[in-house]
């Protein structure tokens, strides 16, 4: 049934034209870290490989064989490819690690890795962002002079961290740890134009010489020297100093070490858990909506969740959990491609869905209403928007990149429609048509990110210096759109992903003490299944990972106030 409605709708209305990249609207699947505990030997090159090795080298040994032009070819191998994505960045930041997942993504070679070796290249990196502090605590503990300086200290300094990452977190065999990740700076130069200058043999063999003191046993038991250095450590080195001490300021001792222990699982591994929205999540868990349309909704969700198997769960609000047993390329997932279902976690369902309720509370059809969604890239919030069946939603993002993939993502949803409207600008810039009539807004600012830490490391180690423009803007945005846009009596859901209070709580408090036409429309326990216990004293949604029970423990960290214009102003 869900399959037969597949023609693309015409008449989207975009008022940019653009070219319409492929994108997946989706990260690259994680795979279970279990698989890989065992896993030490990876094949280097032909020059390497011995019969010892596992199956999917061995295919590859294989393959290499019957291609006799391939006869003196440097294959890249995960390590390689987890090495290279960890030290080619620095255009971004001053830590050359930083966004490592992405450039792993994005590198051609990880995608033609056999799934499992691609998997464990993924592992590696993920590793090694999660737990990078503590991790060059300990090489620094045994380097006189660390990090390295130098032609080759990226490549070194990666190397290094990719060798205890594994010894130290992955408890891959020493052996395999050592010599196999050391293999790397030997296939540098090959895998590099040959104008590059290969890594010294001196190097080589100080980075091999670091990685054996560290593996050495320690009192001839299972500990390694290296774990004795780790003792010295705390997963508090992973996050900047500057937002632990926010935190505490912010949410309390106690609060903040749930906190870091769900940023910082005890078990490493990627983060096993994907929620993905489909387009009858939303309707499933609005109050007072049609019953027929609630019923039915429900049962296509349930359908849903029975494509994907015995580990998929139905969370409260409506979202579906998948577990760590699904692998694999995301976009070869059940009903990816008819665009039933996107990548969205749990709490990010948050915003669009109060927003649902307050308008189908207040005006019952939704179909004759207008809403914007302010700072709309990728597009969560906006399918969610287009599938509760608004009038018109019109999205507005500034990033002319970002911009691509909501358009790409709308269309694989079908949801580009004459409902839709798409506007690449400055949400400061924009403003109704004359006769327009905005009754709702949804605007997720720009910001730190920090709620989504235990997905993407990244965040918790990024300098404060962004965070006052990120503020200026969120005021700017918050202000354009209470006061410019949303027409009187609408209402507005102010959204962040952001564990700061500067950027979500004080930024509202401040919204309404500049605007005393705004008030607060108290967030309902009924209005949020699973939630309920995040509801603050002013009535806006404050989730803090580890804060909520069972399945809602682990979900980003997540803002959200409504608020409401008074019917004259
Ligand atoms: C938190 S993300 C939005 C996520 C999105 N709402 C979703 O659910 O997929 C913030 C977005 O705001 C965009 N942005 C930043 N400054 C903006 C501005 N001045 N006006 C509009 N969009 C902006 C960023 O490019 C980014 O895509």
């Amino acid at each position: 049934m869900r399959g037969s409605n597949r023609s693309i709708p015409i008449g989207a209305l975009l008022i940019a034209s653009f070219s319409i990249e492929l994108n997946s609207f989706a990260p690259s699947t994680p795979s279970v870290q279990k698989q890989y505990r065992r896993h030490s030997s990876c094949l280097f090159s032909s020059s390497t490989a011995n019969k010892k090795d596992k199956p999917a080298a061995a295919d590859e040994l294989r393959s290499k064989k019957r291609d006799k032009s391939s006869k003196n070819t440097v294959l890249p191998t995960a390590r390689y490819l987890a090495v290279a994505a960890l030290a080619s960045g620095n255009e971004e930041t001053s830590d050359s690690s930083a966004f490592a997942s992405r450039r792993l993504d994005a590198d051609v070679r990880y995608a033609q890795l056999e799934p499992r070796d691609r998997a464990f290249a993924r592992l590696l990196v993920a590793t090694v962002e999660r737990r990078l502090g503590q991790i060059d605590s300990v090489l620094s503990s045994c380097i006189d002079k660390y990090p390295p300086k130098g032609k080759h200290a990226n490549i070194v300094q990666s190397t290094l961290r990719i060798g205890v990452a594994q010894l130290l977190f992955l408890n891959t065999p020493p052996h395999a740890a050592t010599s196999d990740t050391v293999q790397v700076l030997r296939m540098h130069h090959s895998l590099l134009s040959k104008k590059s200058f290969p890594v010294p043999e001196p190097m080589i063999r100080f980075v091999n010489g670091v990685l054996r003191k560290l593996s050495r046993p320690e009192n001839s038991g299972t500990l390694l020297y290296g774990h004795k250095m780790l003792e010295n450590t705390s997963v508090n080195d992973n996050i900047a100093p500057w937002l632990l001490q926010r935190w505490t300021e912010d949410w309390g001792e106690t609060r903040t070490k749930l906190i870091c222990q769900e940023m910082m699982p005890d078990v490493d591994g990627i983060s096993s858990r994907i929620d993905v929205t489909t387009k009858y999540s939303l309707k499933s868990v609005i109050e007072g909506a049609d019953e027929d349309v609630q019923h039915s909704s429900k049962a296509l969700l349930e359908e849903i969740r029975l494509e994907f198997g015995h580990d998929c769960t139905l969370l409260p609000n409506g979202s579906l959990r998948i577990g760590s047993s699904l692998t694999g390329d995301i976009s070869q997932w059940p009903d990816y491609k008819i665009g039933t279902w996107w990548v969205q976690d749990a709490s990010s369902t948050l915003p669009a869905l109060v927003l649902t309720q307050a308008l189908s509370k207040k005006h019952g059809n939704l179909n004759s209403l207008h809403v914007i969604d302010m700072c709309s890239a990728p597009g969560g919030k906006a399918c969610q928007l287009l599938s509760a069946g608004f009038g018109r939603v019109t999205a507005i993002e500034a990033s002319r990149r970002r911009s691509k993939r909501l358009i790409e993502n709308l269309d694989r949803l079908n949801f580009l429609c004459d409902k839709c409207e798409v506007i690449v600008d400055r949400g400061q810039n924009y403003l109704p048509e004359e006769n327009a009539c905005i009754d709702g807004i949804l605007v997720d600012v720009p910001c730190s990110a920090t709620g989504t830490g235990a997905r993407q490391p990244d965040v918790l180690r990024r300098s404060s210096t962004s965070l006052n423009e990120l503020l200026a803007i969120q005021e700017l945005l918050a202000h354009h759109c209470a006061n410019n846009i949303l027409r009187p009596g609408g209402i507005m859901v102010y959204a962040t992903c952001s564990m700061l209070k500067a950027e979500s709580e004080e930024q509202v408090a401040k919204l309404l003490l500049d605007n005393v036409n705004m008030k607060t429309l108290p967030i309902e326990p009924s209005e949020v299944p699973g939630f309920e216990g995040a509801i603050d004293e002013n009535g806006w949604l404050r989730v803090l990972p580890g804060v909520l029970e069972g399945d809602l423990k682990a979900t980003d960290g997540f803002f959200v106030a409504r608020l409401i214009k008074d019917e004259v102003s």
